[in-house]
């Protein structure tokens, strides 16, 4: 690499047009308060905003369940097959303008289930919108069942087999309120998502301790920690991370957000990545905390100062850490390095 990123404006040229994989993301947070008015009108739901300015403003947080309650709220809009595929069609959208090849995607099924949408409608309408986008635009994808750790576990397996029935998961993961839910309560789910070959991912280390990722190690065999910044408090648990090689998706905007960091210059991605740690940037709820990937990457990469290598090394990781298959993987380490090879700044 004979360029430096040196000025803010030629970085985030530089990051718009590199080919990139996002590794979590919640479709539930990509409502954006435009589509999520339209269709508390289309289904005639009382919002406690009137206007867009005011659902913005409310987008406020002071910890992950003050944050939870808005989404949650927000999710309650989603009725029909062609408002999740609205919603799923838009991310994608974005996807594309941002230059994302490839994207995992969570969703929340028992929230929907709660307001009485079956999940057929649910998974038809994310992923009629998913293979839209893998046949117009070649984005490719995977999309991951998220368990809310917050409720119970019991029907888990249920809806896991409901799934299955309709097909098309790749993997489950754990999400929602992390104190006190630690993720043992979902071991038996996982332990038959680990026999059917399901990949398998947990939040942990986001707003709980470094006990609730060891433990995400030892009873869900998870592949990858969803956050997992709070691993930096236990040298042990690092140790674990770099011998396994397991990834862990940070998602910067969200730590500030939520208070998990003060400000984006006291995230500790620098350290994470320093320490050899196979960390990767991704956005989480963009429609709830300012913005997209490439948001998130220019403006970590500023207020961090990390370098082009570093970005490259932060996407090699994504490509490697992905749910791909190897051929895939290529393929995209492939378009990655020749986006670098032929890249000319422009001044
Ligand atoms: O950042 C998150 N953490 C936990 N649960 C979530 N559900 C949506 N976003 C999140
Ligand atoms: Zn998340």
């Amino acid at each position: 690499m004979n360029y430096d990123l040196n000025s803010k404006k030629v970085l985030a040229d530089f990051v718009r047009d590199l080919p990139k994989v996002e590794l979590h993301l919640h479709i539930e947070g990509t409502l954006e308060p435009e589509l999520l008015l339209s269709l508390a009108e289309r289904h005639r739901i009382a919002m406690p905003y009137a206007n867009i300015e005011m659902a913005r403003a409310a987008y406020e947080f002071d910890d992950l369940q003050s944050f939870l309650n808005v989404y949650y709220l927000g999710t309650s809009v989603l009725r029909e097959e062609r408002d999740f595929y609205e919603l799923t069609q838009a991310y994608m959208q974005r996807c594309k303008q941002q230059h994302i090849i490839h994207t995992e995607i969570f969703f929340d099924p028992q929230t929907h289930l709660s307001h009485g949408v079956p999940l057929d409608v649910v998974m038809g309408g994310i992923q009629s919108a998913l293979r839209e986008a893998e046949l117009e635009w070649g984005i490719s994808s995977a999309l991951i069942l998220c368990f809310e750790r917050d409720r119970e576990a019991e029907s888990t397996v249920g809806l896991l087999e409901d799934a299955l029935r309709i097909g098309g998961i790749a993997g489950v993961g754990l999400d929602s309120a992390e104190l006190g839910n630690p993720p043992r309560k979902f071991q038996e789910v996982f332990k038959l998502a680990k026999s059917l070959g399901l990949h398998r991912v947990a939040h942990a280390g986001e707003e709980g301790p470094p006990d609730y990722i060891w433990e995400a190690l030892d009873t869900l065999e998870v592949e990858r920690i969803d956050h997992g910044v709070r691993c930096m408090e236990d040298p042990l648990l690092v140790q674990r991370l770099l011998a396994t090689k397991i990834p862990l998706t940070v998602c910067p905007f969200s730590n500030v957000e939520l208070k998990v960091f003060p400000d984006l210059h006291s995230h500790n991605l620098g350290d994470l990545l320093a320490a050899g740690l196979s960390a990767t940037i991704n956005s989480d709820d963009p429609a709830y905390f300012g913005g997209y990937l490439n948001d998130n990457i220019v403006e970590t990469m500023d207020c961090l100062s990390l370098g082009v290598e570093d970005l490259i090394v932060l996407q090699k990781n994504a490509i490697e850490a992905s749910f791909c298959s190897a051929s895939r993987k290529l393929e995209m380490n492939h378009l990655l390095e020749k986006y670098i090879k032929n890249y000319t700044p422009i001044s």
